[in-house]
């Protein structure tokens, strides 16, 4: 059974502090929905857990390990999609889906490509070249690059975007077969996806106003001695 967990996560993007004393757990099987308003950050904090993004504070542990002790490994039991559908233009639905299972060195990779192809209804368009994709195309090849190749941690962010409504029921069924095999999917969504039980980590609940945490984490210290003060002296 896998553990994946975070603790006391604090991220600041640019010099905005987006959310602070964030900590979730989830065992193989189980599935996080990542709820919030615009900017919350569940975009972030599914960085952060991705290990494409360090948090400033707390950490990150698949079976009690720190995912900073090894991002490699980290990298090679996940799927991470992201808002942007990286579909290569000049390449095929197909070719686009062999690179990335090259990359991850899959084996029987044609045999897996067209099972997610088959899967994500996108058959008819392996040979059409990723410009030609429409944008929910896109975001349908994305989703079929997740399910090639093994992996135990699924980490989606707003996987939905731009799927008509069968299709997003096919993500749902994807969700669950992968929580069946012992897979962990933490995900975001502005709409209701259908999944079974997920635990909900609210981000509008982690943020925090920026001066009061600098003040907690003693981050003035380095501004020196208080002028005022010396001028009393
Ligand atoms: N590359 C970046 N550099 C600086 N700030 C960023 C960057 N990306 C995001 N931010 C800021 O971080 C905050 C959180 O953004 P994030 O995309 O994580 O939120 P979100 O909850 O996913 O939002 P949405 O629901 O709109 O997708 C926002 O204030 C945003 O402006």
């Amino acid at each position: 059974m896998a553990n994946f967990s975070g603790s006391d996560l604090t991220c600041l993007r640019g010099e905005r502090l987006v959310f602070g004393g964030v900590s979730f757990a989830a065992q193989s099987g189980d599935a996080i929905m990542l709820r919030g308003r615009n900017g919350a950050g569940k975009s972030s904090l599914l960085r952060v857990m991705a290990g494409l993004l360090s948090p400033r504070s707390g950490q990150i542990c698949w079976d009690d390990e720190n995912i900073a002790d090894d991002r490699i490994a980290h990298q090679a039991r996940l799927q991470y999609l992201g808002h942007q559908d990286a579909v290569k233009p000049v390449l095929s639905v197909r070719d686009n889906l062999r690179l990335w299972g090259q990359l991850r060195g899959v084996k029987n990779l044609e045999q897996e490509i067209d099972t997610a192809l088959d899967v994500l209804d996108i058959h008819h368009l392996s040979r059409v070249s990723g410009r030609y994709l429409s944008s929910g195309q896109k975001r349908r090849t994305a989703l079929a690059r997740i399910l090639i190749g093994q992996s135990d941690l699924w980490l989606l962010d707003e996987p939905t975007v731009g799927l008509d409504r069968e299709s997003c029921g096919e993500v749902s069924r994807m969700i669950a077969d992968f929580r069946s095999s012992g897979g962990i999917v933490i995900y975001s969504t502005h709409i209701d996806l259908e999944v079974d039980n997920p635990v909900i980590l609210d981000l509008d609940k982690f943020a925090i106003p920026m001066v009061e945490w600098l003040m907690e984490h003693s981050e003035f210290d380095d501004l020196g001695p208080d002028p005022a003060q010396e001028a009393a002296q």
